[in-house]
Formats: C-alpha cells, sequence, structure tokens
C-alpha cells in the first residue's frame, strides 16, 4: 500500500489543489485530507503571460523568457502548497511514498506531438524532499496518444467501488470538460468534450468584472440563444469520436453576437451542456448515469441544463457519492503516480489514442 499525494494547477489558473490518497496502484483504499493553494494574482498574471508565449514553442522541454520565470513561480507555490498541507494536517514527509505532480499546461498540441507542463520537478523534491512524480504526458504524446485525458484510470478505480452496473459517465467540468465512459471492468472511454467553464469565466470576466458566473446567478436571468449554440457544435471537433482533447484556448476564437451579459452566460453554460452531452451518439451506449465533478458542478444552472440534455440518464455530483468535486483531479495525479512506480498503464488506446496500454512519469529523487 502507498500514501501518495498528488498536485493539480488546473486550466482555470486559479491555484494548485492538493490530495493525500491510500492506495496500491489498483484500488483505492482511503481517501486522506485535500487541500488548496491559490495563486496570488501577481503569480497568475505571470501565467497568463506564459500561456500566450507558449505559443510559440516548438519543444517540450525549452523555457524561455516568461515562461522560465512561470515555471519558478509554479515551482515555489506546489513547494509551498506541499509544506503547507503537510503542517496543517500533522502528516510527515517520511510517511508520503511519492508525490504526483502535474505541473501546469502552458500548451498543448498532440498533433505535434507536443504538450508543455511547466514546474521544476527536481527543484521540488530537493525542497520538499520527497520523490517526486513529473512528466505524466509526456510518454503517451510521444507515441502518438492525445496526451489527455489522464484522469479515466481514477474516474475507472473509484466507480468500481460504487459497484454499480450498466454504462456510467463521470464528467469533470473544469477549465476544458472532459469525460470517461465506463461499461463494466472492460470498458473505458474517455475524450475531452469541448469547453468547460473557461469560455464562461472569460466572457465574466471581460463584461461584470467577476471572475465567474457564482452558482449560476447571471445565467439563471438570461435565455440562451439556441441558434448561436447549432452552430457553435458545428465545429469539426465534436463529431470526432472518442480518443480527442483539446487546447484550453481552441475555442477562443468562437465570438458570441453583443447581448446582454445575463443572455451571453446563459448561452455559454447551456454550450458547454450540449458540448458534453454531444458526445452521446459517440459513445457504444448511451449512459444510463452521469456524475459530474469539478468546479462546474458547483453551478446549478449547468447541472440542470445537463440535466435536461442527458435526460433519462440520472445526473449527480460526485460528492453526492462522498467524492470530492475539487480535488478528484488532485487524487488522480496521486493515483497516477502510484500506478507509474508500479509499471501500471496511466493512459489506453481508447482513453487516449496511444497505440498500446502505457505507463509513464518520470522520478525526480530529492
Ligand atoms: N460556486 C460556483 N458556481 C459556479 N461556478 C463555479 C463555482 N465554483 C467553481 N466554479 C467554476 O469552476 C471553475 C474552476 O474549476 P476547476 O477548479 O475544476 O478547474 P481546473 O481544475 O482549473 O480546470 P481543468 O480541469 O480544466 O484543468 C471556476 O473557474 C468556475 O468557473
Ligand atoms: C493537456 C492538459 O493539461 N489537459 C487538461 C485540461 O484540463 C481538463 C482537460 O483539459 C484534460 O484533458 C486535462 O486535464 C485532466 C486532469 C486530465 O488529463 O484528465
Amino acid at each position: 500500500m502507498m500514501t501518495a499525494i498528488g498536485m493539480m494547477s488546473g486550466t482555470s489558473l486559479d491555484g494548485v489543489d492538493v490530495a493525500l490518497i491510500e492506495t496500491d496502484g489498483e484500488r483505492v483504499t482511503a481517501f486522506g485530507p485535500t487541500g488548496y493553494r491559490p495563486y496570488t494574482d501577481d503569480e497568475r498574471g505571470l501565467l497568463r503571460e506564459a500561456l500566450a508565449e507558449a505559443v510559440n514553442l516548438t519543444r517540450r522541454d525549452a523555457r524561455p523568457g516568461v515562461i522560465g520565470k512561470a515555471e519558478h513561480a509554479v515551482t515555489m507555490a506546489h513547494a509551498d502548497a506541499v509544506t503547507s498541507f503537510l503542517a496543517r494536517n500533522g502528516v510527515g514527509r517520511e510517511d508520503i511514498d511519492i508525490v504526483g505532480f502535474h505541473g501546469q499546461t502552458v500548451l498543448h498540441r498532440p498533433a505535434q506531438r507536443l504538450t508543455v507542463q511547466i514546474g521544476d520537478a527536481d527543484a521540488l523534491a530537493k525542497a520538499i524532499r520527497v520523490p517526486v512524480m513529473h512528466d505524466f504526458r509526456a510518454a503517451d504524446v510521444a507515441a502518438g496518444g492525445q496526451g489527455a485525458p489522464f484522469v479515466p484510470a481514477y474516474h475507472r478505480a473509484l466507480a468500481q467501488s460504487l459497484g454499480r452496473d450498466g454504462p456510467t459517465c463521470v464528467v469533470n467540468i473544469g477549465g476544458v470538460s472532459n469525460v470517461t465512459y465506463i461499461d463494466g471492468a472492460d470498458t473505458l472511454i474517455a475524450c475531452d468534450t469541448g469547453p468547460g467553464n473557461a469560455l464562461l469565466d472569460d466572457f465574466m470576466l471581460r463584461t461584470t468584472g467577476e471572475p465567474f458566473d457564482r452558482d449560476g446567478r447571471l445565467a439563471e436571468q438570461g435565455h440562451p440563444d439556441a441558434s448561436w449554440i447549432a452552430s457553435a457544435l458545428k465545429h469539426p471537433f465534436f463529431a470526432l469520436p472518442p480518443p480527442k482533447s483539446l487546447d484550453r484556448n481552441d475555442f477562443a476564437s468562437l465570438v458570441l453576437p453583443d447581448r446582454p451579459p445575463a443572455d451571453g452566460a446563459a448561452t455559454l453554460t447551456a454550450f458547454t451542456a450540449a458540448a458534453i452531452a454531444r458526445i452521446v451518439p459517440l459513445l457504444p451506449k448511451a449512459p444510463e448515469r452521469w456524475i459530474v465533478a469539478g468546479g462546474g458542478a458547483r453551478n446549478p444552472i449547468m447541472l440542470e441544463m445537463l440535466r435536461e440534455k442527458c435526460a433519462p440518464a440520472a445526473v449527480e455530483r460526485a460528492d453526492a457519492l462522498g467524492w470530492s468535486i475539487d480535488a478528484m483531479e488532485a487524487q488522480a495525479f496521486g493515483y497516477l503516480a502510484a500506478r507509474g512506480l508500479k509499471g501500471l498503464p496511466l493512459s489506453y488506446p481508447a482513453t487516449t489514442g496511444v497505440p498500446v496500454p502505457m505507463t509513464g512519469g518520470v522520478v525526480a529523487r530529492p
């Protein structure tokens, strides 16, 4: 049995999620504490600059200019996140077998066999004096895979622990949304489905100055523009069968015509729900139930719209099952680190398009 800490810095650029789990790399035997270390405004500003600059990268290990500065900030924020997490929860570093460190994605272009996550694992391992696994996506992309999503193996472990029959989808609504389809022990299919909250967050910031539509309060007052959604869904990405993945900014060019903020928020919320449900005809069977995690699960209007689109399937929040909405990806990278240590697969032909199930991750030692 291993005690693993996982850390995720997602596409929303809000901060670092931290979680501890106990696992043998197959089953998850216990969920430990979870934590969150927000980025400061300066750190977030640096990350935004790095994301803009990263479009020029052609190599995974290049760190020119502001990208190098952002990498240093990411590493320090994660060191701070682990150190305070251990102190707050009274856990000793000698009790931790491995830390799974995803880093921050600044560019994702799997068609060019390029996915770039910044964060210096050697420096982190030295700072926290615990072995750190990183570079989870590299081997997959080098082998021709999408390099994302990587949470499906963890979703499968959680779904198996429920002991329910029938096809189930676990969906994560973060900045980008992804879905894992599980049907029995042998069927695991996954992909990104389209926008999560990123388009809506960007719209909110632009039109209201708020970072996101808390509890869907603005969308609730507006009317979705069905014809804009229908035309946005014509983007060729949505017709592609899984596996497939996205860069945070792949849909940034979609522009809403001028309209009141409430209608804009309602339209983008409905678009996210419709893009998730668009995966159903591309799956072997219609899922009987949907389990929703990620920040979008906290948006009741998003959930209501998803329920409408997925009916008659049941749509429930992950926390209703005792799973974490916010820490699930961090837990997943702890789980994947434990799997990586044992040489178990992290990704599969039907989750990322790799030719064969692949292990991955690189260990940095203190
Ligand atoms: N109470 C809430 N009401 C509405 N939306 C919310 C609420 N809480 C969080 N969110 C949304 O969730 C987002 C954060 O989601 P999350 O932390 O899952 O993203 P992430 O992990 O950075 O992204 P990704 O999974 O794409 O890497 C926020 O930016 C916001 O849009
Ligand atoms: C390249 C990259 O970092 N992709 C992220 C992003 O955020 C959500 C979605 O797009 C997903 O594909 C992935 O993260 C999750 C944790 C994953 O790999 O499963």
